[in-house]
């Protein structure tokens, strides 16, 4: 049987009793509606996924998330995708979950419900065959800071900010970034973020790992700073950079075993491939 690569692995998610779960979701995100979830294919193969809701410093709506949803879906179809860029309108990120939708989802019940829904988008977003950075202008808090550990690169401009402020809240990560800190900054510095909700400043962000550059502090051109530090990583085909995104990603979520598995069968895949003959031939003439 075929192992399947991590991407494809949300088939189970897909079941009856999960469907019936998203259709209620649906039912009850439409009752919080408020701004929206834009997205801009370019022709490079980098696309922009803009947080737009600028009124309540891009807080997380029902309708965005399911917005989100649909932006999702839309990027694991694009066949030409190399990277992507995760941004907030306006200068800012994201001020984490509409507060306002909360206070009316009190039991554990509705607490279950969304954080399956929230991690479920986070976990796609993570497993996009692209290359992902996250590009925090102004405040990343709470939820708004979760989703930017679902992303592969993340970069500050100088004056913002990121902060797991869930203690202060009364509350946990849930939407994945809990585990997802830890991987990348490891326990001790996801305990100290956490128990401490650390506002996290770029040279401190730096310093502890969890973001990987500072760019230039010009507000207006740093979603073009942004884009030109994203292509320094994706200039080849978009085969090859999704390719190489899925062997991260099973080598990131697998054991051993299932992602050497994977990388055979995508390098298996590539070796006769036309665009991987033609960079051959193109290497061997240089030499
Ligand atoms: C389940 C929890 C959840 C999750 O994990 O899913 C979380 O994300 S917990 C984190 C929730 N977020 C917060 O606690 C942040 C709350 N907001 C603030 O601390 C401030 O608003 C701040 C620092 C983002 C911006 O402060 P500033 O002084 O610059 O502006 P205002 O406070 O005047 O905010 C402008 C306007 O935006 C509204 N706003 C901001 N954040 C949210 C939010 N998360 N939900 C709903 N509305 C938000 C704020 O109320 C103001 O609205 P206005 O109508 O003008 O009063």
């Amino acid at each position: 049987m075929k192992t399947k690569l991590p991407h494809q692995c949300t088939a189970p998610i897909h079941s009856a009793i999960q469907r019936f779960q998203e259709n209620g979701i649906k039912e009850r995100y439409q009752r919080y509606s408020g701004g929206s979830v834009d997205l801009s294919k370019g022709e490079d193969g980098i696309a922009v996924l803009t947080l737009n809701n600028p009124a309540r410093m891009n807080a997380l709506t029902g309708t965005m998330g399911l917005e989100l949803d649909d932006r999702l879906n839309e990027l694991e179809e694009w066949t030409a995708g190399k990277g992507l860029i995760v941004r907030g309108a306006n200068n800012t990120f994201c001020s984490g979950t509409d507060l306002n939708s909360i206070t009316v989802m009190r039991s554990s019940e509705d607490g279950l419900e969304f954080v399956t829904h929230t991690q479920r988008m986070t976990t796609r977003l993570k497993r996009l065959p692209f290359i992902s950075v996250a590009l925090v202008q102004g405040k990343a808090l709470g939820a708004g800071a979760e989703l930017i550990t679902a992303c592969d690169f993340r970069l500050m401009t100088p004056g913002s900010e990121i902060c797991f402020l869930h203690k202060q809240v009364g509350i946990v990560p849930g939407w994945g970034g809990g585990a997802r800190l830890v991987q990348i900054v490891g326990g001790q510095q996801s305990l100290k973020l956490l128990s401490g909700a650390l506002r996290m400043d770029p040279v401190k962000a730096l310093n502890a790992g969890l973001i990987d550059d500072i760019l230039p502090p010009d507000e207006d051109r740093a979603l073009e700073e942004a884009h030109h530090w994203l292509s320094q990583y994706t200039n080849a085909p978009a085969e090859i950079i999704q390719g190489l995104k899925k062997v991260i990603s099973a080598g990131r979520e697998l054991s051993i075993e299932e992602a050497l598995k994977i990388e055979r069968n995508i390098f298996g895949t590539m070796w006769s491939s036309p665009v991987s003959l033609q960079a051959l031939a193109q290497a061997i003439k240089r030499k």
